[in-house]
């Protein structure tokens, strides 16, 4: 029997130093196989866990949630099927829903695995910041954890009234899950393990939006241009099963892993700035596509519209203070966008490695093993791409 453990957390909420943590102490000996998807197509993290001969599966391509349905539900299965190892390790990408991952888990129901886990990694810092403003994304990847884990409770900076807002925030959303305020790395691993597995996952309280649910198959027609104009058209069958109840609405979101015929009669029509998408659906008479109302708007949006990452691998030498200039620019001048999330590593003119780390009002730059090239993500909402270009590698 396999296990699965999910670890969710909105970006660089400390998934991946939990993971580490759990790797060298919980889960040695065991054999593991990660399954991670970072929002960015420059794969960042991978490095360490193939050093410590873990088996990486990664998944860049895009959002998790986007392709849940079909590659991530495949993935998992042949890992299973491959490996069949003890425990399987999901790192999903920061802005995945994680309620979707666990459904993805649950369609496995004729392998031999189990969830033994759902948990999400909160920074104690900045919840109500990603609450306020990246509500869609955060909320639900805390409703549905079977426990919280509170990052960065180990800074002076997080009070124990910080603490307590938080926990009053948290159970707001998830009133049952155990929430873990010692700070991670004063915990044993084992003592973490046993606070997380078995805990019942219970998706009672999550805000669902069904569209994972949706049996689609979904004819699109996308056209892509340099200007983010999309123009979607989905049609519907006439035996149309998508689930929607009323066809005639008008939607905002974008999720494109049906994989039915539509024909919806409403319009999307996306604003964001410079992205203007606009959709087609036509839904014929006799659709069930599983949409409860035609006639309404819907807010929900994907990652992918919302979130955008910007990657590059260079050969360039960037000194520490050069990097660490850079980093105190994007978290002070908001002219670059919402930076949310930095990281990479690069090499120095000495041949010295420096890895970095930033999430809004915090950086870390420490010294790393050489990688095989230089690599920097950056990932946020509304980014100026050829400005965060000009910063990186066009300075005085
Ligand atoms: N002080 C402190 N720093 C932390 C804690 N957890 C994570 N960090 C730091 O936060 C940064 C991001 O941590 P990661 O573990 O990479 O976060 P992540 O959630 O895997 O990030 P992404 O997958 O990139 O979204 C790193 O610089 C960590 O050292 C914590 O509990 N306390």
């Amino acid at each position: 029997m396999t296990k699965i453990d999910i670890i969710s957390g909105f970006l660089g909420a400390g998934k991946t130093t939990l993971i580490k943590k759990l790797l060298q102490d919980a889960f040695k000996g065991q054999q593991i196989v990660l399954i991670e998807n970072e929002f960015g197509e420059i794969g960042i993290d991978g490095g360490f866990l193939k050093d410590a001969g873990i088996e990486i599966r990664e998944m860049n391509s895009g959002c998790i949630c986007c392709s849940l349905v079909g590659d991530f539900g495949t993935a998992l299965k042949e890992v299973v099927e491959k490996y069949h190892p003890d425990r399987i390790v999901i790192e999903p990408s920061g802005v995945g829903k994680l309620s979707d991952v666990i459904h993805a888990v649950e369609r496995l129901h004729d392998q031999d695995v189990v969830l033994n886990s759902a948990v999400t990694v909160v920074d104690v810092l900045k919840c109500k910041m990603y609450l306020k403003n990246f509500g869609e994304f955060f909320k639900n990847q805390v409703e549905a954890a079977g426990t919280i884990i509170l990052s960065r409770t180990d800074l002076p900076k997080a009070t124990d009234e910080k603490v307590e807002t938080a926990i009053s925030m948290i159970r707001e959303l998830n009133p049952d899950a155990t929430i873990i305020t010692t700070p991670v790395e004063q915990l044993e691993g084992k003592k973490i393990l046993d606070t997380i597995e078995g805990k019942k996952i219970d998706l009672s309280h999550v805000e669902e939006e069904h569209e994972d649910e949706c049996d689609h198959d979904h004819e699109h027609h996308h056209d892509h241009d340099e200007d983010h104009d999309h123009d979607h058209h989905h049609e519907h069958d006439e035996n149309c099963t998508c689930g929607c109840h009323d066809h005639d609405h008008e939607h905002h979101h974008d999720h494109d892993d049906h994989d039915h015929e539509h024909h919806h009669d409403h319009e999307h029509h996306h604003e964001h700035d410079d992205h203007h998408h606009e959709h087609h659906h036509e839904h014929d008479e006799n659709c069930t596509c599983g949409c409860h109302d035609h006639d309404h708007h819907h807010h929900h949006h994907h990652a992918d519209e919302v979130f955008t990452s910007w990657g590059k691998e260079t050969v360039r030498k960037f000194s520490r203070a050069e990097i660490e200039e850079i980093l105190k620019t994007l978290s002070e001048d908001s002219s670059y966008g919402v930076i949310l999330r930095a990281k990479g590593m690069l090499e120095d003119e000495n041949g010295t490695w420096t890895y970095f780390d930033m999430v809004p009002e915090e950086y870390e730059l420490r010294d790393g093993n050489p990688e095989y090239t230089g690599r920097i993500c950056v990932i946020g909402s509304k980014m100026d791409e050829a400005k965060l270009e000009k910063l990186w590698f066009e300075r005085g």
